[in-house]
């Protein structure tokens, strides 16, 4: 199957590559298809493109907003943009994005970046091949990057 990648050059850490990495160590026959944009609001355009003209069955997108307002807006009008993309191509576009204020610092912004890269890429894996054990985890309180919160 294809798969299509998505990232930005403002974000500060490869998590495309970190994904991809983790979904090669699971998947056998899976072809990468790779875009890099400037930033997140560019994610929408550049990935419905890779469904539409490239043939991907999923995409992830990968994006680090900014600390200031404006970054926080630009994120937002990104992420509608994604929601809209996949409405009109009916295919999952798997939104990965790394807020650069959710880290306390450099060093931590680092590890819960490639952490999120790695479990959303988990988390595709089980939603295209794994369903009945994706659906063993509803409800259990799963997160991306930090300690799971578990279930109630
Ligand atoms: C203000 C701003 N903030 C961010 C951000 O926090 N993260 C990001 O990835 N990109 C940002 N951009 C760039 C826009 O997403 C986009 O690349 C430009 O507006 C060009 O279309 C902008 C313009």
């Amino acid at each position: 199957m294809k798969m299509g990648i998505c990232d930005t050059t403002f974000a500060r850490f490869n998590m495309a590559g970190a994904a991809m990495d983790q979904i090669k160590s699971q998947v056998a026959n899976i072809k990468f298809v790779e875009r890099t944009v400037p930033g997140v609001k560019d994610l929408p355009v550049a990935s419905k493109k890779l469904i539409e003209e490239e043939g991907c069955e999923l995409v992830m997108a990968f994006g680090m907003p900014g600390p200031e307002d404006i970054d926080k807006v630009c994120a937002h009008e990104a992420s509608t943009g994604l929601i809209q993309a996949q409405l009109m191509t009916n295919t999952h576009i798997i939104e990965v994005f790394v807020h650069e204020d959710e880290g306390i610092d450099d060093k931590d912004l680092k590890v819960l970046a490639e952490n999120r890269a790695r479990e959303h890429a988990d988390n595709v894996v089980k939603m295209l091949f794994k369903p009945k054990k994706m659906k063993r985890e509803a409800g259990t309180g799963m997160r991306e990057g930090r300690e799971n919160k578990g279930a109630l």
